[in-house]
């Protein structure tokens, strides 16, 4: 394995008395992208959140490149692009306006933010919206997705960690992004996507971590993981199917 990207050593969450993440220990190479799956309620978005600086862990310890996200978060910060789960964005602005202050925000020259602004605006189809000053408000929820994605992009991070990025994007827009997502990680990037897609991970992924219950139940590459089977067969065998009991709904369509 070359240069680790990400190292999140024994992250725990827990909500009440109720174990979100479990010791979440991952390591996630440079120039890699690695799956993030599990069930719904797994621990994925705590334990994005708690690598990323947004939620703080119990136990446990994130490293971007090294360096410590809760200890330095202002180094890892300027290393990181992040997706967050329901991102909340200022509304009242144009897409181009978020971007502005956002770059601003992050210390940017302003002519850097203008170019790589209007460059993303377009890449992802966000440029007629703007054209036309539709407000973040207005967005439907893919553009809200894509615009968040601009924002996690931006400042050209080492590291990027997207939380269901293509969920609502249309399908040109989603072509888009694992092209730009390919070229990141082939300039020595790391990326970690949450996604409940087994057919996009497979396609779009070389590391694949499932995860369950708050644990990491098994991490590898892509290959490693599914040993020859199909990654949705792997989870499922892994998490565990719920019998469907006799009569279930069964005064569905009745
Ligand atoms: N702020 C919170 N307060 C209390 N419990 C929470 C909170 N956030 C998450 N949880 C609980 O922690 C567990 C893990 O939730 P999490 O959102 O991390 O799962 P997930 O794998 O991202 O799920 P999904 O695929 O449905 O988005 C769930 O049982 C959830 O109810």
């Amino acid at each position: 394995m070359g240069s680790v990207a990400f190292h999140l050593d024994g992250l725990t969450k827990d909500f009440s008395g109720r174990l979100a993440a479990d010791a979440v220990t991952l390591r996630v190479p440079a120039g890699s992208l690695t799956g993030l799956v599990g069930p719904n309620g797994a621990g994925k978005t705590t334990s994005l959140a708690m690598a990323v600086g947004l939620l703080r862990p119990d136990f446990g310890t994130a490293y971007v490149h090294g360096v410590d996200v809760w200890a330095e978060p202002v180094r890892a910060k300027a290393m990181l692009g992040v997706l967050p789960d329901g991102l909340a964005l200022p509304e009242r602005l144009t897409g181009g306006e978020l971007l502005h202050y956002w770059g601003l925000l992050r210390g940017m020259p302003p002519a850097a933010v203008r170019d790589r602004a209007r460059e993303l605006l377009s890449v992802l189809e966000l440029d007629e919206a703007e054209e036309r000053g539709v407000l973040v408000v207005e967005y439907s929820t893919g553009m809200r997705k894509k615009i968040g994605l601009a924002t996690a992009l931006l400042h050209n991070p080492k590291a990027l960690v997207l939380d269901e990025p293509f969920e609502a994007v249309d399908p040109v827009s989603a072509r888009v992004l694992r092209r730009i997502l390919r070229r990141f990680v082939a300039a020595g990037g790391a990326v970690v996507i949450s996604s409940h897609v087994m057919g996009l991970v497979e396609e779009l992924c070389d590391r694949v971590a499932i995860i369950a219950g708050g644990r990491v139940l098994v991490d590898g590459t892509l290959d490693e993981v599914r040993a020859g089977a199909r990654l949705e067969d792997v989870f499922v065998e892994l998490v565990g199917e719920r019998a469907a009991a006799e009569g279930e709904l069964a005064w569905l369509g009745s």
